[in-house]
């Protein structure tokens, strides 16, 4: 956490998925969420969970965003959003083209959309794989929302996803990790500085 924020981070997620490598508990969750408040927005990521589940979370942690990571219909994000009073984000399952038509279904309710790698078969993640996906269908996209790309995004290749992609937003994991749910300050550090030093076309 400290590393993303002194390296300019504008938003930190915090995971809330126990089967994840990088589920945080609600107590670890309030503390990195005291750092991170008024330096980055806090994106709480949750998978399908229940409304008396994102009532905890919101009145223990307290973050900006929601964001939802599994199989919620647009009405779930609706009422998330006016129960929590929080932004909403969805994360997209992105393998083609096809995939972004429920985007604007999403778009009607959601802050934010994020467009993520469909996970590998078998997989027990809904996102954090570290596989990506063709990112010059994002190009062009209007949405009228602003939206971020993710999947499999490292130092060394978020540079090139922006310029082929046109997007102005990434969001990373396995990315910066130097082992499974253990992040590396120092790929933290270059991650940033190489998605900060892109100039976005248009
Ligand atoms: O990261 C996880 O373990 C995870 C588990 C369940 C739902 C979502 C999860 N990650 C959410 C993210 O937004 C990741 O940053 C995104 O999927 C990109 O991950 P990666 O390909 O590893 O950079």
């Amino acid at each position: 956490m400290a590393a993303a924020l002194d390296a300019g981070a504008d938003m930190v997620g915090l995971m809330f998925f126990p089967k994840s490598p990088r589920h945080v508990s609600l107590s670890q969750a309030c503390r990195l969420a005291d750092m991170a408040r008024g330096r980055a927005e806090i994106v709480a990521v949750t998978v399908n969970m229940d409304l008396d589940g994102l009532s905890r979370i919101n009145e223990l942690v307290k973050p900006d965003t929601f964001q939802f990571h599994g199989e919620e219909a647009p009405e779930a994000l609706a009422a998330a959003k006016v129960m929590q009073g929080t932004k909403v984000m969805k994360a997209i399952s992105i393998s083609d083209r096809s995939d972004l038509e429920q985007a604007h279904y999403y778009a009607v309710v959601a802050d934010r959309l994020l467009f993520d790698a469909k996970p590998p078969k078998g997989s027990e993640l809904p996102g954090g794989n570290g596989v990506s996906y063709d990112w010059t269908i994002l190009k062009d996209l209007d949405l009228k929302k602003p939206f971020m790309l993710s999947g499999g995004l490292d130092p060394e290749n978020v540079a090139e996803a922006i310029r082929l992609s046109g997007v102005s937003e990434v969001d990373v994991s396995s990315g910066v990790e130097r082992e499974k749910g253990v992040k590396d300050s120092g790929l933290i550090r270059a991650f940033l500085a190489a998605a900060k030093g892109v100039k976005v076309p248009g």
